[in-house]
């Protein structure tokens, strides 16, 4: 790049990052927060999960290779990462297009669309799917789990790190113009790897200098949120604009989790729909029923939590879209909230839940 073409681009950042200030940054360009409506801020729309693809138990391979068909749709709910082509989400471009048109019926305005550089984002796909069915899509800069860097990923700088997740939010990201408005999932594993603390460190100087969004997928762990929390503290992130996610499956203990409340992020629930009897990914963890989540909802707004909490589904394989006998992205609206307000939530901390906080936490600086 000369010198001119330099200060050129330079110029274009400092004029997209004004530009910013107090909007919403869609699939399709920037919006006005209050255009939003309720909101998931955990889903994938198209993915490939296979990095996480578990080896089927023994006895149990003529089923890993069934096809996808209803007397297979319970062991597939059960044991969803051990079937291959259940982890394409990508192949199912109908079937979500279909799903969104049934989540704008249902009362939905926009999907935080997760997926990060690792597994197979594709952006032109989610802005014709804004364009198909009128759904806000956010999608999502940055790098997922450390088993998904690429060598190359491993081998840069922070500085070289947070100028491609700044370029991804200011100028569009893989190759296209389309440009992501929320930094995550940043994925970490438990520990945490020291590729991907480089990258928490690059998300917190982006986020320094765009004053964005970041969702961050800990490590299954009851101690991994919190560690992720002091590393992005550590290089200035700002914590009160920044989503821990899956708290159904990382802390399980009430006291845990009011000491991590304290730390500010926002707090979300974001495997509604979600009910297995072994979590594949760490069998020491009974995954809570979306009773005990409802009740754990409860529990955070009694406590203060109401304008720190986040729901969603975080949809990324195949058995949990319609097609399938799954729940699809309208379930939380369907359903938990009758269950919410049943249990002594009130309206207006649905739509703190739904649209309040959602909206304030995806509104650049
Ligand atoms: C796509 C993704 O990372 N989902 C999270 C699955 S987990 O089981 O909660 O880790």
């Amino acid at each position: 790049m000369t010198e001119s073409e330099g200060e050129t681009k330079f110029s274009a950042s400092i004029a997209a990052m004004l530009s910013l200030t107090g909007k919403v940054l869609t699939v399709l360009g920037p919006v006005e927060p209050e255009q939003l409506g309720r909101t998931m801020t955990h889903e994938h729309l198209t993915l490939t999960f296979e990095c996480c693809y578990c080896p089927p138990a023994t006895g149990e391979e003529a089923a890993a290779l069934a096809p996808i068909e209803l007397k297979n749709l319970h062991w597939l709910q059960q044991n969803p990462y051990s079937h291959h082509e259940n982890l394409l989400l990508c192949q199912e471009t109908n079937a979500v297009r279909d799903e969104l048109l049934r989540y704008r019926k249902a009362g939905g305005g926009t999907i935080v669309e997760n997926t990060t550089t690792g597994i197979s984002r594709d952006l032109p796909v989610l802005q014709q799917l804004a364009k198909d069915t009128g759904v806000h899509i956010v999608a999502g800069a940055g790098y997922y789990v450390d088993v998904t860097h690429s060598d190359e990923t491993k081998k840069m700088m922070v500085e070289e790190l947070t100028d491609i997740i700044i370029n991804e939010v200011l100028h569009g990201a893989d190759g296209t113009d389309i440009r992501c408005g929320v930094i995550g999932e940043i994925g970490t594993s438990w520990p945490i790897t020291e590729s991907e603390k480089k990258v928490l460190r690059a998300a917190a100087h982006a986020q320094t200098q765009l004053g964005c969004p970041v969702i961050i997928h800990p490590g299954r762990n009851p101690a991994a949120p919190g560690e992720v929390v002091r590393v992005l503290q550590e290089a200035g992130g700002d914590i009160s604009k920044t989503v821990m996610s899956h708290l159904d499956r990382t802390i399980l203990d009430r006291g845990e989790l009011l000491e991590f409340a304290k730390l500010g992020s926002y707090l979300e629930y974001d495997l509604f729909g979600t009910e297995v009897l072994n979590y594949a990914f760490n069998l020491v963890v009974d995954m809570p029923s979306d009773s005990q989540r409802v009740q754990t909802l409860a529990f955070l707004i009694k406590e203060g939590y109401e304008d720190r909490m986040l729901i969603s589904h975080d949809i990324h394989t195949k058995n949990r879209l319609t097609k399938y006998g799954g729940h699809g992205y309208s379930h939380i609206l369907r359903n938990i909230v009758p269950k919410m307000l049943s249990r002594g939530i009130s309206q207006n901390q649905v739509d703190k839940i739904l649209i309040d906080n959602p909206k304030n936490w995806l509104t650049f600086k």
